[in-house]
């Protein structure tokens, strides 16, 4: 991907350093001469011209670039697809149904010609992330669409409502599949291209219950904390082949994520919740994770301040954050353990 931002890294660097001898001069001036506070307010001032000038840089573009998205015939990815394909990017759709795929490509095409940005026809791979033999074979496929893929976004994911006591072990096993497995195994085989190329960006969508466990959603809590540990080791083994990776951690965003939900009996959940149907608009957190991949960025939450401070409250005071699990799981009861 090409870097594109207003300003350079190069840029923000000189800048900075020509403000750090600033400093450098105006503390050796206070020491000689007295008096802390102009060193104080001076350091502050560079401090939120660092801020300002990483916000004013927009990082790679995205324009030309082979993006890959899993989950894109609804909800996120979706919307993502609709993001990314504005911004230039050589999209490559993934999902289960090769008709709602297709009708994605459509609109697509379609709003193709109102943008000056020059676009490009959508290509799509359809495959069951929860199938390890066809997760390989649809990495094949992907490569020789363009020889290379430059970000891969693992948003493609399934939900779960229920208690442990009445959740049958595949159900279990299955969210894992798909929600962890599924993204592992195709990140894995997309992976040798990348560090070969010494190019690449690997993206995940997670979710606030990556960080924390809530009640009643243990396949999914667990498969999302198994995410969050699992990229996190990747980011540290392959930042020196210069590849990114981006854990992205939503809190509830309006799509049919309960509605599709699986419970513990393997059936359809089928209700769109209250939290989801209230949530976050997906446009907005599909911009966020655009930007997110802009910008290289390594760990992003995307939530409100509750869900926000129940992150920082289950690592600051985990005994707080029990007790009020435990009370959330005494109201919500489940009518099988009634
Ligand atoms: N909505 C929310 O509140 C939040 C969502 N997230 C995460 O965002 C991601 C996207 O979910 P969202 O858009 O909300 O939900 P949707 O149910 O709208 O989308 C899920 C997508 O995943 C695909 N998918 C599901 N199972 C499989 C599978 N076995 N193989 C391949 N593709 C599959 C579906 O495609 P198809 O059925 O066509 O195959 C669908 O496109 C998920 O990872 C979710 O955990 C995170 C935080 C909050
Ligand atoms: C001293 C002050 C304490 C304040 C802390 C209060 C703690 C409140 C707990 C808040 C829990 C927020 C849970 C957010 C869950 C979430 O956003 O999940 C996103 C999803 O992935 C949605 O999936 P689902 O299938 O569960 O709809």
């Amino acid at each position: 991907m090409r870097r594109s931002g207003i300003l350079s890294r190069d840029h923000t660097a000189v800048l900075c350093l020509s403000a750090i001898q600033q400093i450098r001069s105006s503390a050796i001036e206070r020491v000689m001469g007295g008096g802390m506070l102009p060193l104080v307010l001076t350091s502050l001032g560079v401090l939120l011209l660092y801020r300002l000038l990483v916000r004013l840089r927009n990082g790679a573009s995205v324009q030309g670039a082979v993006v890959v998205i899993t989950g894109a015939s609804s909800g996120l990815g979706k919307e993502c697809a609709r993001v990314f394909h504005a911004a230039g990017a050589r999209l490559v759709l993934c999902g289960r149904d090769a008709a709602r795929l297709q009708q994605v490509v459509k609109e697509l095409t379609a709003a193709s010609a109102d943008t000056q940005q020059q676009t490009f026809p959508p290509s799509s791979v359809v495959f069951d992330l929860a199938d390890a033999g066809k997760v390989s074979r649809a990495a094949e496929e992907i490569l020789k669409l363009y020889g290379h893929v430059d970000v891969l976004i693992n948003n493609a994911g399934i939900s779960y409502r229920g208690n442990i006591l009445d959740t049958h072990i595949s159900v279990q096993r299955d969210v894992m599949e798909t929600n962890y497995f599924g993204p592992v195994a195709l990140t894995q085989a997309l992976l040798p291209a990348m560090v070969e190329r010494r190019s690449g960006h690997i993206v995940v969508i997670s979710s606030v219950q990556g960080k924390i466990a809530i009640p009643y959603r243990s396949a999914y809590a667990a498969s999302k904390h198994a995410t969050q540990a699992y990229f996190d080791c990747l980011r540290a083994e392959v930042e020196h082949f210069g590849i990114p990776v981006t854990v992205i951690s939503p809190g509830y965003i309006r799509t049919n994520l309960s509605v599709n939900a699986v419970t513990g009996d393997g059936s359809t959940y089928g209700v769109l919740d209250k939290t989801t149907a209230t949530g976050w608009d997906p446009i907005h957190v599909a911009h966020a994770v655009l930007k997110a991949v802009r910008q290289r960025s390594k760990d992003v939450v995307l939530a409100g301040p509750l869900p926000t401070v129940a992150v920082y409250l289950r690592t600051l005071w985990p005994a707080l954050f029990f007790k009020l699990m435990s009370s959330r799981a005494r109201k919500e009861r489940k009518p099988k353990t009634e």
